[in-house]
């Protein structure tokens, strides 16, 4: 319900040299949503991610964060503005704790939520006041969401932030996240985990190589993409033609078939592949990482018969 959009891309093109980045990928992500960003190696999400927070500039197009320009007006959005980044580098000499303020001054906002944010990932007082050298992996990826979230930004970004956490912590994040979402705030998180984009976003952006494939709710996507079919024959064939079926790669168990087909066909598949020999049959909906994994693989592009 807020005034302006918390994220707009236009037509964003970053380029290294002779190597698409992203290509004019148009996004407005609204206030107060948590959206997802998903896309296989190399797509582009990080790419997106750096010109967002206005590490990178665009070779073309335009990006706007809270109404504002990241990179020409950096002073005013920075105090807003929470990232998390891929890969993560420290000073090593500086304790947890310094680590903390230097980036506190750097966003140029006061960290009301630190104590918060560290009692509830566990960085205790004294692991804070030891060297960033000596933190292991996941103490370091916590220590990095802490200073993500510490000045209590209108808009968090995050790449890849569970990786390194174990599951409890991960609980912990999500519970983070939730709490974000419900104060309003906005949260754009880029995640290969499938199911924590399920669970914690309402809408997802699926980039690939450099483009953007599909906007679209976690709960559409679902509704949208395939039906599992399980057949079990009582011969002992095994495998066998499955005529116009054939067209939705049937996955041979023995004598146990699955397919995964469009919702809207899956009257006509049935009517198709049922016959005497059937003895069991299951329609129930793909994963979501099923879901996915089609559009990563195919651009979103649907096979027409
Ligand atoms: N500094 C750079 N110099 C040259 N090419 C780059 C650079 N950074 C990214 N690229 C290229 O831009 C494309 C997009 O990379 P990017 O890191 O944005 O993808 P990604 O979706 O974040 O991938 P991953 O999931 O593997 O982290 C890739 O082809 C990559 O090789």
């Amino acid at each position: 319900m807020d005034e302006e959009p918390a994220i707009e891309l236009s037509a964003l093109t970053k380029t290294y040299g002779a190597v698409v980045g992203v290509e004019r990928l148009s996004l407005t992500v609204s206030s107060g949503e948590v959206f997802g960003f998903l896309g296989p190696n190399g797509a582009g999400k990080t790419t997106t991610l750096r010109c967002l927070v206005g590490l990178l500039r665009p070779t073309g197009g335009s990006v706007k964060v809270l109404g504002l320009d990241p990179i020409t007006d950096h002073g005013r959005v920075a105090p807003h503005l929470g990232y998390l980044p891929g890969e993560l580098r420290f000073y090593p000499e500086l304790t947890g704790a310094q680590t903390l303020d230097l980036l506190s001054a750097l966003q140029g906002a006061p960290a009301p939520a630190r104590g918060d944010l560290c009692a509830r990932l566990g960085l205790t007082d004294e692991v804070l006041a030891r060297p960033v050298s000596g933190y292991s992996r996941g103490m370091k990826q916590k220590l990095g969401l802490v200073q993500a979230m510490q000045h209590d930004p209108k808009l968090l970004v995050l790449d890849e932030p569970t990786e390194g956490l174990d599951p409890l912590v991960q609980e912990t994040f999500y519970a983070l996240l939730l709490d974000m979402a419900a104060a309003g705030r906005t949260v754009l998180l880029s995640s290969h985990v499938l199911p924590e984009v399920q669970r914690t976003c309402g809408r997802v952006a699926i980039v690939r190589e450099g483009r953007l494939v599909t906007v679209e709710s976690v709960a559409g996507l679902r509704e949208a993409r395939a039906r599992r079919i399980r057949l079990a024959f009582a011969d002992g064939l095994g495998s066998r033609p499955l005529g116009a079926a054939e067209r939705w790669a049937p996955r041979w168990h023995g004598n146990r078939v699955e397919l995964l087909v469009p919702p809207s066909e899956v009257v006509g598949a049935l009517r198709g592949l049922l016959g005497p020999a059937v003895v069991d049959v299951t329609v129930e909906e793909a994963g979501l990482d099923e879901a996915f994994l089609d559009l990563y693989r195919t651009g979103g592009r649907e096979e027409e018969p």
